[in-house]
């Protein structure tokens, strides 16, 4: 099937500043495509392009969306939050959707079904002023999928939502992709996406970094990290210092935290602990996309401690 984006060899500068530099991918019907990289990398200008907010110096973006009116196919979610304040909730969801193509029932239907998901029919009457900021942020969104679009642009859609409201906000991101739907969406909270992302495209200054689904880029550049807790320090920290299958470690009292070295599989790590070792604990998990992108963006070497 045809991507429903695909962003050829696009450059945007600034006056000297190259902000994009001939970025290309692709996002299918179905798949979460996360655009990650640090402040300053160059997401929102590569959004605006595809939103036609602003025009590539080069390259294409293509949309097949099957119509000749693509932004009743598009949701955008925008970085700057802009609802007019003074404005009632119900308003803003029936004008959004009419600017949609929606009429004013079938706008108040979806705004309704979105408002219950995030738990906000009782704000349906209320003027955007009166709202948290994270409701304000959850209505913006609720607006920008009313219209069921097939093509869905999140800049930075995490930010300024509490723990609780982004697990929610990751679950319906999940949700709608599953439905159908292609999704793109910004942030520099790499941990964030980590979760949610089929495939990823790490950005730093405007240049590719890594472009691959998220395993492989695991697989990849993915080194594991243990954190151990023991009775039998003495014996670990010997243990340690002597194995050719650990980078580098810290410890604190009794707990280890610990980064093997590549392609050290947690199995091997596990087999080759010291004999009768008393654990009190014992994780291992992949290091965190950050640090791969420190690694791989930046040229920095890993540390156990930067890992926990
Ligand atoms: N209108 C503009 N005029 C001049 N420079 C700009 C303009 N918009 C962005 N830039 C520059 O282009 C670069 C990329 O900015 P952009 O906003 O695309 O990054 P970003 O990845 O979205 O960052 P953030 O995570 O901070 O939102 C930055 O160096 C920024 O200063």
């Amino acid at each position: 099937m045809e991507p429903i984006l695909k962003v050829k060899d696009v450059l945007k500068a600034y006056d000297d500043l190259i902000a994009v530099n001939k970025i290309s991918f692709e996002v299918n019907q179905g798949e979460i495509m996360g655009i990650l990289g640090p402040n300053g990398a160059g997401k929102t200008s590569l959004i605006r392009m595809i939103m036609n907010i602003n025009a590539p110096d080069k390259g294409k973006i293509e949309l097949n969306l099957d119509t000749d009116n693509w932004q009743s196919r598009v949701g955008y979610l925008p970085e700057e939050r802009g609802l007019y304040k003074e404005a009632k909730v119900k308003d803003i969801l029936i004008f959004l959707g009419s600017l949609k193509g929606l009429s004013k029932k079938e706008a108040l239907k979806e705004g309704e079904y979105w408002l219950d998901k995030f738990d906000l029919t009782d704000n349906l009457n209320d003027e955007i002023k009166e709202l948290s900021k994270g409701m304000a942020q959850k209505v913006q969104f609720a607006a920008c999928v009313l219209h069921k679009p097939k093509l869905l642009i999140l800049d930075e859609p995490f930010s300024g939502l509490d723990p609780v409201s982004q697990d929610l906000m990751k679950e319906e991101i999940k949700g709608l992709a599953e439905s159908g739907v292609a999704i793109m969406l910004s942030s520099h909270q790499m941990n964030l996406v980590e979760e949610v992302c089929d495939r990823i495209f790490l950005l730093d200054k405007g240049n590719k970094v890594l472009y691959d689904d998220l395993d492989s880029i695991k697989n990849q550049y993915g080194n594991y990290r243990a954190r151990l807790q023991t009775n039998d320090s003495n014996l670990l920290e010997d243990w340690l210092n002597e194995n050719d299958l650990i980078l580098n470690y810290n410890s604190y009292r009794n707990n280890f935290n610990i980064l093997l070295e590549d392609n050290i599989e947690p199995n091997k790590f596990i087999a080759d602990l010291p004999a009768g070792i008393n654990l009190v604990e014992l994780e291992i998990k992949r290091i965190s996309l950050h640090n791969i992108f420190t690694r791989v963006a930046r040229g920095g070497l890993l540390d156990a401690k930067e890992n926990i």
